[in-house]
């Protein structure tokens, strides 16, 4: 017999919608109180922002989204972002996921689709 579990989606396993807008919330939140990368984000439109990370993350655990936006690559290239600064923001992910009700071992499954993207972010 099948877990109960194992055949949903990532998305779905992290509550869908509600909860994923609760991340991004929470996630610009931390960036905007944050003195380490604030200053990358200083210029940007925080609702296209919203809206297009949350499509972004929605796709990458395989909900009901295609992102259509720019490639991460076109995106991050010429912000000169370096290793800490992207693990930084993996810290700001980490605490807006807790605060967003997202199980332990849940977060790690979102992270870990996250994280194969540090090349393609990591681009000076
Ligand atoms: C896995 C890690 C990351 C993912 C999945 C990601 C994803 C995205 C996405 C989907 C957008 C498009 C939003 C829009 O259209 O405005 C975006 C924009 C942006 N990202 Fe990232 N990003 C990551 C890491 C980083 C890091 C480490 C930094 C800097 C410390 C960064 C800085 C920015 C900035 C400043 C923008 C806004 C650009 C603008 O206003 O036009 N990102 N990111």
């Amino acid at each position: 017999l099948l877990d109960r579990d194992s055949n949903q989606t990532l998305f779905n396993r992290i509550g869908g919608q509600p909860v994923l807008e609760k991340l991004v919330n929470n996630l610009v939140k931390n960036i905007g109180q944050d003195d380490v990368i604030f200053h990358f984000f200083a210029d940007s439109n925080v609702t296209r922002f919203k809206d297009n990370l949350y499509i972004h993350l929605c796709s990458v655990a395989d909900g009901p989204c295609h992102y259509g936006g720019d490639s991460m690559v076109d995106i991050h290239t010429g912000m000169n972002i370096r290793e800490g600064d992207f693990n930084h923001l993996v810290e700001l992910m980490i605490t807006a996921m807790e605060s967003s009700g997202i199980a332990y071992p849940l977060q790690n499954e979102l992270l870990s689709r996250l994280v194969p993207l540090r090349n393609e972010i990591i681009k000076i």
